[in-house]
Order: C-alpha cells, then sequence, then structure tokens
C-alpha cells in the first residue's frame, strides 16, 4: 500500500455499474447460510476465543491437532475460517479486530477468506479499519489484491479456453466458475458481474425533460447529474491546468480522448478547457442521438466515435491518433472490460505527459473492498509503466436525488477518490 491514498474509512457503502469486482463477497459469506445446517467444527469455541485474547500458540496447536484428526486437512481449514452462525463473526474478524498481525497470517495461510462478511455485512478489513490496527489493515490489503489478481488471471484465462471451445465445453466452465464464486472457503471473490451485458443490443434509455438523469429499462441510473463536481474534477485533470487554480485553462490545448458521453457532463467539462482535439466515443444509439441532436457534431474541436470502445479504439490506434488525456465512464461493463481498456488505451495516451482516469465506481459495497480493488487497479497500471494515485474529493448527495431510481449506487459515502494516472517518470 505504502504510498497509494487508499480508501481507509469505516463506512460500508454501494455504488453502480462496471467494476463492481467485489460484488459476491456475500456470497462467499457463511453467514448467510441456513443455520439448521451449521456443523460446528470441534474446538471452534476456543479458536474463537484465542483470536481474541491473541493466544498464537493455542491458535497453531488446535489447527495441528485438526490435521492429526482428519489427514483431508479440511477440518483445519474450518477451524480457522468457520464463522460464528449467530453473528456471522470469523476467527479472522476477531484477530483483525484486536491487532493480532501474526495470527491473522495464520488465519489467512490456513485459508480463512479474507473477504468473508458477518451478518452486518463487515468483514476482517473493516474491523481492522476501525480499530486502526493499520498492519492489520496492510496485511489484509495486500493479501486480497494477490488474491484477486490471481482469481481474475484465472477467470480471464478460463474466458480465452472458452472463447475457442465447444457451446458444451463453454457451459461447463462457467458453471464451474460459479461453484468457485459460491464456496465460502475461497479465498477470493469472483468477478462475477454486476453487469448488463445486454446494454447496448437491447436496453434503451431516456433522459428526463431537465437532462439531470438517464435511466435505462430497468429504472438504473445510467448517470447523474449529482456527480457534476467529480466529472469537473476529472476534466480539470484531463484537459486543464488541474495544478493551477488561477489559471484553468491550458497553454498548450489539450487532446483529450471521452469513452461514454451519459449526460455530457464530463464533456462538456472539457471543452470549457478548449481542446485542440476532442473525441467522444459512444456506442448507445439513443445517447448518440441526444448527442447529434444538441450539436456535439457541429463543434470544430470535437470528433464523434459511435460505437463501442472495442471496436473504435483500435481504429483511432491504426489512425496513430495520440491524447494528452483519456477517460473511461461506461455503463454495464465488468471488471475484465476496464482491465482490456488499459491494455489497449496505453497505446494512445501521449508520452511522457499523458494523463488517465476512470470513474471510481470499482467495488462499491464495502470501502474496505473499494481499497482493495483501487489497489489491484495500482497494481495493474503499474504493469503498464503507470503510477496511480487516488484524490480524495469531498462529495455530497441529497437523498431526493434517488427518487425513481431502481438501485441507489452511492450510500451517503463523502469522499470519492479520484484516479489519477501518469506515465511512470523514468
Ligand atoms: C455513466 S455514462 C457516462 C457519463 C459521462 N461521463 C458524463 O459525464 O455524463 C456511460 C456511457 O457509456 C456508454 N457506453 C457503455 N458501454 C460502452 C462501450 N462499450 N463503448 C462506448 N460507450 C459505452 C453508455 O451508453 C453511456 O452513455
Amino acid at each position: 500500500m505504502s504510498t497509494t491514498k487508499i480508501p481507509q474509512d469505516n463506512i460500508a457503502e454501494g455504488k453502480r455499474k462496471h467494476c463492481e469486482m467485489m460484488e459476491t463477497c456475500s456470497s462467499n459469506n457463511q453467514a448467510d447460510e441456513d443455520d439448521s445446517f451449521v456443523r460446528l467444527v470441534p474446538h471452534h469455541t476456543e479458536m474463537m476465543s484465542a483470536c481474541t485474547s491473541g493466544n498464537h500458540d493455542l491458535i497453531l496447536s488446535l489447527l495441528n491437532h485438526a490435521t492429526s484428526k482428519d489427514s483431508s486437512g479440511i477440518t483445519r481449514r474450518l477451524l480457522a475460517s468457520q464463522q460464528d452462525p449467530a453473528t456471522g463473526k470469523s476467527p479472522l474478524m476477531l484477530a483483525a479486530t484486536n491487532g493480532h498481525l501474526q495470527i491473522c497470517k495464520t488465519l489467512l495461510e490456513e485459508g480463512a477468506p479474507w473477504n468473508a462478511l458477518d451478518r452486518f455485512g463487515r468483514c476482517a478489513g473493516n474491523y481492522a479499519t476501525d480499530n486502526e490496527h493499520w498492519e492489520v489493515v496492510n496485511l489484509l490489503v495486500e493479501y486480497g489484491t494477490r488474491a484477486e489478481l490471481i482469481l481474475g488471471a484465472s477467470i480471464r484465462l478460463e474466458r480465452q479456453m472458452n472463447s475457442t471451445n465447444s457451446a458444451a465445453a463453454s457451459s461447463a466452465m462457467v458453471a464451474k466458475m460459479d461453484d468457485k464464486a459460491t464456496n465460502f472457503v475461497s479465498t477470493s471473490v469472483s468477478h462475477q458481474p454486476c453487469t448488463k451485458p445486454d446494454y447496448l443490443v437491447q436496453t434503451n434509455v431516456r433522459y428526463d425533460a431537465a437532462n439531470t438523469i438517464l435511466l435505462d429499462d430497468d429504472n438504473d441510473a445510467v448517470m447523474m447529474e449529482w456527480e457534476r463536481p467529480l466529472m469537473e474534477a476529472h476534466a480539470s485533470f484531463l484537459a486543464g491546468n488541474a495544478h493551477n487554480d488561477t489559471d484553468p485553462t491550458p497553454s498548450v490545448r489539450k487532446r483529450v480522448l471521452n469513452i461514454g458521453f451519459g449526460l455530457g457532463i464530463v464533456d462538456t467539462a472539457i471543452q470549457a478547457y478548449n481542446p485542440s482535439l476532442h473525441v467522444i466515443v459512444e456506442a448507445h444509439p439513443t445517447v448518440y442521438n441526444k448527442m447529434i441532436q444538441d450539436g456535439w457534431d457541429q463543434k470544430q474541436n470535437v470528433r464523434i466515435c459511435f460505437g463501442r470502445w472495442q471496436d473504435e479504439l483500435p481504429k483511432l490506434i491504426e489512425e496513430g491518433i495520440v491524447f494528452d488525456g483519456i477517460f473511461y465512464d461506461t455503463y454495464g461493463e465488468h471488471f475484465t472490460d476496464l482491465e482490456d481498456f488499459h491494455a489497449l488505451m496505453v497505446n494512445s495516451l501521449a508520452k511522457p505527459n499523458g494523463v488517465y482516469s476512470f470513474f471510481n465506481g470499482l467495488a462499491p459495497d464495502n470501502l474496505f473492498f473499494h481499497g482493495v480493488a483501487c489497489n489491484c487497479i495500482k497494481t495493474q497500471l503499474s504493469h503498464l509503466g503507470l503510477d496511480t494515485e487516488f484524490l480524495p474529493c469531498h462529495i455530497q448527495v441529497d437523498e431526493k436525488v434517488w427518487d425513481g431510481v431502481r438501485r441507489k449506487y452511492w450510500h451517503g459515502r463523502d469522499t470519492y477518490y479520484l484516479p489519477l494516472i501518469t506515465w511512470k517518470k523514468q
């Protein structure tokens, strides 16, 4: 974690759309299961007490004893991970609450899931954060990041294999992945999407009269007006003189690429900086029609690419266009789409001063998972030669904005972590 400003507040929350990589934590959660079927492993109570009091020797001895009784190792693993049926508390949560770093390490090595949730929707990382046990927080972030990256890589591999195999083989793979996602002793959360794969082909969208909300057929919000200050902050980083408040318009006009028009908020903010080139990639026909209706195609410095970024960005790269600022904010896409975007986007980001950002809706429901997801992205972007910082931005959202919206995607959190991504300095 070192220098990154990883969010570490202790407020659980929710959030929309793409990148909801940690969404399935609750399905890994033993506490959700019917109590009547939970048979407690022998010495569960002693284990829980030892995790609370910090008796590492007793924990090691209980684990060894479990193995001597059960050569398969299942009992040992259960002992390290089993959650209390009433509260959902796990040994790891108790050790994390009390700041027992070595015990947390032992439990993780024994297969305790870092991301299990209790009946209050809290994970070990939330409890470590609440109690300011920063070494434990860092351990859990590092462990969660590794687990997520490994699982993500394996899912990606399976998907690649699927695409070359028959439909039958493919559905068998999907079933296997689903098994993984619901296995409560798994140390990784699934990348099972909270996405809308049919969004672009089947889902219509509509704007309200005041142009303050874009809703899909399910009354889920594609974009909302309250995000304006965040979009303006993104635009300032991408197209402006982000570090010069008194002279926000840059002396050198920028070339900017935005993926996803939505309400046009970020594009309007980008236009205020008078970029030399402003490319907007938008795939939804209704949104595209709105852009034309509002005259975006008539603007001197604007070029609209109507289509999915997956198809349009390779063409821009082929043309040899490079950008000083790139922004990604789509809808209905998955974390792996964001990863794919990153791998492609670096080919069109100007060196050495190009900057990149994305709407940070990662792992919305729990701030600790959000921190882990941010760390995953930071690690991945680092492999692409990029540095990532997260700028905390204050945001206030009035409860009334959710009237008529099916799923609330922001739950009172007042800090948004804006990704500031630059090329690494040589
Ligand atoms: C959240 S909105 C963007 C909001 C925008 N940042 C703003 O300031 O109003 C997401 C937009 O991405 C578009 N979109 C979704 N998937 C896309 C894809 N694969 N390629 C291009 N656009 C996409 C949606 O149609 C929608 O207009």
